[in-house]
């Protein structure tokens, strides 16, 4: 008899779709499965008004293949001149969902981000007084501060004073990478939460540099030691409602990523909850996947969980594309390195 499981429908609570051919290509992986995901809005350029985040929105829509549901959950784009009462606006009208903060310089496509906090604490307040959560990129940029450290830093030098100055912010720290950010989010009871994604769960930095250099493992923030990876695991299992699920799924080109400055990004849209499955299964832990995949994350936005079910099913091993075409260009697909033996029913 194969086992299976029944979850109620998940959802991405972080999420890059990008836009154009791209987004035409990867929709499809996430909506199959997924029922909404927190759209990331680091596009070129980058979506940081009302107005901007209503078009994406409207291109999202019209990208979505005949017959699939779907919802995007539009965030806006910080910078420092970003204005408040836009933010209000978009927020009042059910259109924005969270606001992300990039630290410039952080990631891909932060060029447009915040140097200076100061500039940006208006907005911070506003979102604490309307209940809107603040995505946050935890890197510190500093070029002093050594890349494997930045997540830790960070914590110490900017979220922590941040959130002390702006009592009632609701944070969520993004694709956390380290024990401190378990540990950190564990020592707040109230406003924070943390998202976790599917490749942190199964590769630490050995996975991206031992034996030649990975360039489909390269993200950021970059995978930390092992026992920081087992850290996230046990995060992640423990039913704890503060951690949930946010891919990142973050499809680049294959000439973007096989290059001599290859851009961070792992593409996990088509094989994320049968690596969930596997990894929450090699845990002992299936039980709590309808917590970290389907209901933390609402209970955390203030939303319902999705009312429809998946049913997830143990079978000899799953196949799935190694890589998706886009008019773009090929995109590379996560390669968990392990036989996946769940697939989606
Ligand atoms: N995670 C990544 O490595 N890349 C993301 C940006 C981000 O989430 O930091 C991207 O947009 O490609
Ligand atoms: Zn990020
Ligand atoms: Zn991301």
């Amino acid at each position: 008899m194969s086992q299976s499981l029944t979850i109620p429908r998940p959802d991405d609570w972080h999420l890059h779709l990008r836009d154009g051919a791209v987004l035409h290509a990867v929709l499809p992986e996430t909506a199959r499965h997924f029922g909404r995901a927190i759209i990331m809005p680091n596009l070129v350029p980058p979506v940081v008004t009302g107005k901007d985040a209503a078009a994406y929105r409207d291109r999202i829509l019209s990208a979505l293949p005949e017959g699939m549901e779907f919802e995007p959950l539009m965030t806006l784009y910080l910078t420092e001149d970003t204005d408040a009462e836009d933010v209000a606006a978009a927020h009042e009208s059910g259109l924005i969902k969270a606001v992300k903060l990039y630290p410039a310089g952080a990631t891909t496509n932060s060029a447009s981000g915040v140097r200076d906090f100061e500039k940006v604490r208006g907005v911070l307040e506003k979102m604490a007084e309307i209940g809107l959560p603040l995505c946050v990129h935890g890197e510190v940029t500093d070029s002093e501060i050594d890349i494997f450290d930045r997540e830790a830093v960070f914590i110490d030098r900017v979220l922590d004073p941040l959130r002390r100055a702006t009592p009632g912010l609701r944070v969520v720290m993004e694709h956390i990478t380290t024990q401190n950010g378990v540990d950190y989010v564990k020592a707040n009871e109230i406003d924070l939460g943390a998202t976790i994604t599917t490749h942190h769960l199964v590769i630490n930095r050995n996975h991206l540099l031992v034996g030649g250099i990975r360039p489909h493992y390269y993200c950021l923030p970059v995978a930390k030691r092992e026992e920081h990876r087992l850290a996230l695991r046990v995060a992640a299992t423990s039913g704890d409602a503060r951690f949930f699920l946010g891919t990142d799924s973050a499809p680049h080109t294959d000439p973007n990523k096989e290059s001599a400055c290859g851009c961070a990004g792992c593409f996990t849209a088509c094989n994320t909850l049968s690596i969930l499955a596997e990894v929450f299964e090699q845990e002992n832990a299936l039980d709590t996947l309808a917590g970290f995949a389907s209901e933390h994350g609402p209970a955390f936005y203030g939303l319902p969980v999705n009312t429809e079910t998946i049913t997830l099913t143990k079978g000899d091993p799953v196949s799935y594309p190694k890589k998706i075409d886009t008019e773009d260009g090929p995109v590379t697909v996560f390669d968990p390195q392990m036989p996946l033996h769940w697939y989606v029913t």
